[in-house]
């Protein structure tokens, strides 16, 4: 276990380090005060980059080269790391995971491979099948509902939309009506669909639209997170980061604004990503910051939950260290109070 009191540092590699949620994951380790980045790797299909090329907002502030991967490195990485941040397609994650594990290395998987703990729920979902023996077994990672024993050797780090979705409806699960579905309508921006070239999100075409209308693959991870059918709509906005959802449900007849309020306090008073606004919140208070903000009224038995979080951090990087930090009996919030992002 790394402690204050014991500066230790972890030295780790990311994967993925050319693309949005890469690069934050680097920039976040880059100035860790216990982890100790060695690697930062691209696909192979690039050569040797440094990351100020990619992204020149880094420029002057970050002196790193991103390599490409090839898994002939593999021996030689499982001696140099002791954790791997994945911020890879969905299919690359699934193949390179169980590679590393194999070499004793731990693993923070962002992407969906191994959200989804049912293998037929899982294809019908992604479309291909997993190498792992027992996916059941993989933590499902929303940092505030997740113990860590600090032996998994795979943390399967929560989606963006499933992280703001569930941070609004779990605390408050057992104050539903039984026969209640809630509903989730959530807007995103652009980055949530990565850096690679994509018709449907340049700049020119975005425009405040739904998508995947009933078919969206965050809807069983949702599901399974707060253990009932939802319904989930999420939009494309025309703007770079943030996710602001809505949510709508139905409290138990038996259910008070006291114990929707005792419940909300009970599992966030002590958390210190978690801020509870007093207004509904908006994208530019998360904008950059490792913060979720969550609000809610009740009217009669409805209740709105409003969230927001910052897809790239909160989201997506920022999750991931902060479960590496309590994977090794660090503060949550460790390296992560000033993150200011890259893209
Ligand atoms: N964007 C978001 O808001 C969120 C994304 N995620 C998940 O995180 C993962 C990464 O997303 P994002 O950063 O947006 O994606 P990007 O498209 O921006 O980046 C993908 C990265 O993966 C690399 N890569 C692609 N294929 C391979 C391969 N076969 N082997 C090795 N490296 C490869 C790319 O390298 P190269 O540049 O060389 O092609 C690039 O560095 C996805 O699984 C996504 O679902 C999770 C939460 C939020
Ligand atoms: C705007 C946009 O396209 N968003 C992506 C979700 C973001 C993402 O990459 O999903 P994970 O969190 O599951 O990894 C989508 O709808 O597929």
């Amino acid at each position: 276990m790394v402690t204050s009191s014991n500066p230790q540092t972890i030295p780790c590699a990311v994967f993925g380090a050319s693309g949005y949620t890469g690069i934050e994951l680097v920039w976040l380790l880059q100035q860790h005060p216990h982890f100790h980045l060695v690697h930062a790797f691209t696909s192979s299909a690039r050569t040797a980059e440094s990351a100020a090329t990619l992204y020149p907002q880094l420029q002057g502030r970050l002196d790193l080269v991103l390599q490409p991967w090839h898994s002939d490195l593999l021996v030689t990485l499982g001696q140099q790391v002791r954790v791997a941040f994945l911020a890879l397609p969905h299919e690359a994650s699934a193949e390179i995971a169980p590679q590393l594990i194999e070499q004793g290395i731990t693993v923070f998987d962002l992407s969906g491979a191994f959200r989804l703990r049912d293998e037929t729920l899982h294809q019908a979902t992604y479309g291909f099948t997993r190498e792992l023996a027992d996916t059941h077994s993989v933590p499902y990672g929303i940092a505030e509902f997740t113990q860590l024993k600090g032996t998994e050797p795979l943390v399967a780090v929560a989606g963006c939309y499933p992280t703001a979705a569930g941070l609004g409806l779990k605390p408050i699960t057992k104050l539903l009506r039984k026969d209640c579905t809630p509903f989730i309508s959530a807007v995103s921006g652009v980055s949530g669909a990565g850096r690679k070239a994509n018709l449907t999100t340049q700049f020119a075409e975005v425009s405040l639209q739904a998508y995947g209308v009933t078919t969206h693959r965050h809807q069983p991870e949702i599901s399974q997170f707060v253990e009932r059918d939802v319904v989930f709509v999420p939009h494309l906005g025309n703007f770079k980061r943030g996710i602001v959802a809505t949510i709508y449900a139905q409290l138990a007849d038996d259910a008070s604004i006291q114990d929707v309020e005792s419940a909300f306090l009970a599992a966030y008073d002590s958390q210190p990503l978690i801020r509870i606004a007093k207004q509904p919140p908006a994208q530019a208070h998360i904008d950059r910051t490792p913060f979720a903000d969550v609000y809610w009224q009740v009217q009669n038995h409805h209740i709105v939950i409003c969230v927001a979080i910052d897809n790239l951090l909160k989201g997506a990087a920022s999750q991931a260290v902060q479960l590496a930090n309590q994977y090794f009996g660090l503060c949550t919030e460790t390296g992560l109070m000033q993150s200011s992002g890259v893209v």
